[in-house]
């Protein structure tokens, strides 16, 4: 595609020659022979610092801020939000997408909305994707992930790829990263949801308002105006989002107790289903749901919202509920232990996932709830005692350990969840812990290894090695009942 025609209506500047574009990049490492290199300023360096590397390794052509400062005998392109300039590029660039994607923002429950939202699709027949923290599900594929949000070249080169699959359904996880730094302002989205608003990335955001904030560009800019907008309504934050969705023109459609368009109206939580009275349309609907935890639920209503919003008949919607898988590691059993302890591998790495997580095991447990917590260094220090404190709170035995510590000191982070962990036991290692947990657990008991669900990686000190909790967990089985 010619430099002209990618660059027409979304940045200005050199015209003296116009080469045809190969390919885009943000990372001046990932420049092929005639791509175009957005030089974008960052949260830890400068794209402007690499555009020699950028020319030096064949880019064709430059995208800059208006400011920034470049040195090169390349064309350069200017625009004064780059980002968005260049996730529209790339939209422009790759072509395609699936006519219906949908985007899921959130503290918690973006992945479980996401794949739930793709198996309530797949199950009436469409051809559905999800994309997110735990990678990419489609018909033909099944990839790891992970960022939440790829980055825009990446993510609109996927869209386009899916289309070409026959996928016309996609669910997508939109990180307040990923919505701030216009990742994917590129994509057509056809309806948006919330979940929640909870403490995180407050290393990254300067304070909750702005978290909030950025969240609300979902519907503020980035959903089309008339599109639905499914907001969960029993969040703190939930009137908040409805005003805001309201005050663009969404279509507003919100789920849950205090939901208009699907209303729960009674619950009953039994070990590993819950079974439920939903009002849609005048119609009550009972759906027993085959997953644990009331949060289960609300991702559920979501999820259902969003394939309603998308052309699902609401009845075939609410009955795919019956057939719902959690995602991996998101209140995943591993195993069991041989006195019937459940072990539950589970995602919470932010304050209210680890408070749902623990209050959505103890209505099941007769003995005492295990919990094994750590957190990630290079992250938002303040989750720490938070974390330590509820952990302290809602669970009888808790051992804190290792999550990933990045290029952070292990010891010094696990001593910041200490200083609010009244009574729990500091174990480094994080295999030692999870084996000390399935062996203090006996019958009545539920364990839960919290923080690092379906990764299978460990990263300490830069380096990442093979990890996985659930494998963990089923060696600490195996060791025990010998
Ligand atoms: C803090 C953050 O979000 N960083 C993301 C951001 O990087 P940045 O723009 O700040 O990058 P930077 O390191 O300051 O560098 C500036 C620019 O120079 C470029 N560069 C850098 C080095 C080089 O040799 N050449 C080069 O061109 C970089 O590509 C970048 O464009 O944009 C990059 C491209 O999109 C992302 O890869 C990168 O994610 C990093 C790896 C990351 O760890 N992000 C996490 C925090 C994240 O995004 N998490 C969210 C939320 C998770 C959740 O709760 O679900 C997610 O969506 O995953
Ligand atoms: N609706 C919810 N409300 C509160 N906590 C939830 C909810 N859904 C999931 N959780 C908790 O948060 C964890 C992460 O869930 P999930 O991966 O679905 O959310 P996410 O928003 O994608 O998170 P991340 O930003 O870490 O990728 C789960 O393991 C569970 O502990
Ligand atoms: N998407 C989240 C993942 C955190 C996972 C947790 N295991 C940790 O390392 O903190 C983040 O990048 O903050
Ligand atoms: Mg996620």
């Amino acid at each position: 595609m010619k430099l002209s025609k990618l660059a027409e209506d979304l940045a200005t500047g050199q015209t003296t020659s116009d080469p045809d574009i190969a390919g885009l990049c943000v990372d001046s490492r990932e420049t092929g022979a005639g791509f175009l290199f957005a030089a974008l300023a960052g949260s830890r360096a400068d794209g402007a610092g690499f555009v020699a590397d950028a020319e030096a390794r064949g880019a064709a052509a430059i995208l800059a801020g208006e400011g920034a400062e470049i040195a090169t005998t390349l064309p350069v392109l200017r625009a004064a939000d780059p980002r968005r300039a260049i996730a529209l590029m790339a939209a422009r660039f790759h072509g395609a997408q699936p006519e219906h994607v949908v985007a899921i923002t959130g503290t918690a429950g973006k992945t479980s909305i996401a794949t739930f939202t793709r198996q309530i699709w797949a199950r009436c027949g469409l051809a559905a994707a999800s994309v997110g923290t735990t990678g990419v599900v489609s018909p033909s594929r099944d990839e790891y992930g992970s960022l939440t949000t790829p980055d825009p070249i990446a993510l609109m080169r996927l869209m386009a790829e899916l289309a070409g699959e026959g996928v016309t359904h996609a669910a997508m996880e939109a990180s307040s990263h990923g919505i701030d730094q216009r990742r994917l302002d590129g994509v057509r989205l056809a309806a948006a949801a919330f979940s929640n608003l909870g403490h995180d990335h407050l290393d990254y955001h300067p304070d909750i308002e702005s978290y909030f904030a950025a969240k609300m560009r979902l519907f503020t800019t980035l959903l089309p105006k008339g599109a639905p907008a499914v907001i969960f309504a029993d969040d703190r934050w939930s009137g908040r989002a409805i005003d805001v969705a309201t005050s663009v023109g969404a279509k507003v459609m919100t789920v849950g107790r205090g939901g208009n368009f699907l209303t729960l109206k009674r619950l009953e939580l039994e070990r590993q289903r819950q079974i439920a009275e939903i009002e849609a349309e005048g119609r009550i609907h009972r759906v027993v749901l085959p997953l644990a935890g009331e949060f289960q639920m609300a991702n559920a209503l979501v999820a259902a919202g969003l394939a309603i919003a998308t052309g699902v008949a609401t009845a075939d919607a609410l009955a795919a509920l019956e057939h719902l898988k959690g995602a991996a590691g998101r209140l995943d059993l591993a195993g069991t232990t041989a006195d019937g302890a459940p072990v539950f591998v589970d995602y919470a790495h932010k304050p209210e996932a680890l408070e749902n997580v623990l209050a959505a095991v103890r209505p099941f447990t007769t003995g005492r709830v295990v919990v094994v917590i750590g957190c990630g260094g290079d992250r938002d220090r303040a989750k720490r005692p938070m974390m330590g404190e509820i952990a302290a709170r809602l669970a009888d035995i808790v051992i804190v350990t290792d999550d990933n510590p990045r290029s952070e000191e292990p010891a010094a982070i696990r001593a910041e969840i200490m200083t609010a962990a009244n009574g729990a036991r500091e174990i480094g290692d994080r295999r030692a812990a999870i084996r000390e947990a399935v062996a203090s657990a006996r019958t009545g008991d539920t364990v839960v290894i919290a923080g690092k669900g379906h990764e299978v990686g460990q990263t300490v000190a830069g380096i990442t090695h093979h990890f996985s909790d659930h494998e963990e967990v089923r060696a600490a089985l195996t060791e025990a009942a010998r």
